[in-house]
Formats: structure tokens, sequence, C-alpha cells
């Protein structure tokens, strides 16, 4: 990259946001060993995603990949996230979805893995509130749980089928892997990924103590 290119990067508001969100998600120790990616959109069909590999707590702007799909096929430079299909998927499914942020808690890969069914209800937690459409308590709000592959172009195909049910919850759990989280800001995604870390560790302990899942 040349030094004017880097520059405009390094001065880029986006990219500057989601390396500060990166520095605050890995400080909750949400994305150890390079696991987790991020992607923010900027534009109505183009997003910067984190490059692969990268320790996501310490990124810097030229971390952050420009990726586009001006006529729905995907262009992207470099070597962008392995997971760059999906995030660029929910661009498309959604055109109000700004940032999407995904991670490998240890509470949210376990859960994953009690949960043997495709959804998993939450019901009973004022936390409920901190998901957009979500008005109170007393709603009935599913995680939808996807079975982990390393075909991402198949998951994404997998999720726009059951975008119905996955929108609902602004996020989605892939099986023994991690948490995908979105919003219509980046500020939201991170509300919607702190919300829902709390309610995946308040279902954890239930099970915990009640041995029901
Ligand atoms: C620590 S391996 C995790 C990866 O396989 C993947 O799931 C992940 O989240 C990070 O991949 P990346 O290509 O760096 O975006
Ligand atoms: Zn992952």
């Amino acid at each position: 990259m040349n030094h004017a290119a880097q520059q405009g990067h390094q001065l880029n508001p986006y990219a500057i946001a989601l390396c500060a969100a990166g520095r605050w998600i890995a400080s909750r120790h949400w994305v150890p060993a390079t696991g987790g990616n991020f992607s923010i959109r900027s534009g109505q069909h183009s997003a910067l995603v984190t490059a692969s590999g990268k320790d996501k707590g310490e990124l810097s702007p030229q971390d952050l990949l420009p990726v586009s799909w001006p006529d729905g096929e995907l262009l992207c430079p470099g070597k962008p996230s392995a997971e760059t299909a999906l995030h660029v998927r929910l661009y498309q499914l959604d055109e109000s979805i700004k940032a999407v942020l995904h991670t490998h808690s240890v509470q949210a890969t376990v859960f994953s893995r009690l949960i043997q069914t495709e959804q998993h209800v939450f019901n009973g937690y004022e936390m409920q509130k901190a998901i957009r459409g979500q008005l109170s308590h007393d709603t009935h709000c599913p995680l939808t749980v996807f079975d982990n592959t390393q075909d991402i172009p198949a998951l994404a195909a997998g999720v726009a089928t059951r975008w119905q049910q996955v929108q609902t919850a602004s996020a989605l759990l892939v099986r023994g892997h991690g948490l995908y989280v979105w919003g219509q800001s980046l500020e939201e995604a991170k509300r919607h990924l702190e919300a829902w870390e709390f309610l995946i560790h308040c279902e954890l302990e239930r099970i915990r103590l009640t041995g029901l899942v």
C-alpha cells in the first residue's frame, strides 16, 4: 500500500471505530487466539472486513480490508476473513445492517453445544430489552443455532433460508464455534453482543444449576 493510501486508511473513521471495538471485545475475552471477525458497512454494496488470522484485539486500520459486491458477486482484494461470505450475506439480507461482529467466547461456544435443537427461546430476562424490537422481558426471543461447517457460503445460504426466524434476535449461534451479532450501527451491534453474552451466560448458569436445557 502506498503512503497516501495508507494515510487514507488510517484516517478512515469506520476503520478506527472497528479497531477500538476489537480492543473492547478482546478485553472481555471474547476473541481468543485470533478467533472472531468484524465488519462495518461502508456503502450500499461495500464493507470493511477484518483481515484473516489477525489478533482481533490488536487491529490497526490497515487490517480492515475493503470488500464489495456491486453485482451481487463478492470482490475482495488481499485476504479478508475466512467468514467474509457470511458477513456479506447478512448485509445483503437486510440493508439496514451497518455492522457485524463475530466472537468466540467460552460461554457462547459451550452453550451452543448444549442446545440440540435448531433454536433456543429466551424468555423472562429484562436484558432481552437490549435487543432491537424486544419490548419486554415477557416476549419470546428465539436464538437460532446452525451446525458448524467450514463451507461458509453454505452456512450463509442456510442463514438466508431461515432469515425470518433468525432476524428477530439480531444474532445467531454456530454450534461449537461462536456467536454472530449485527446492528443498525456499530454501537447497536456492540450492545447486542454484550446483551447476548449476558443472556447466554444466564442460561448456561440456569442449565448448570437445574440440569434442564
Ligand atoms: C482460531 S480459528 C477461527 C477461525 O477458523 C474463524 O472461525 C474465525 O473466527 C477467524 O477467522 P478469520 O479468517 O481470522 O476471520
Ligand atoms: Zn469464527
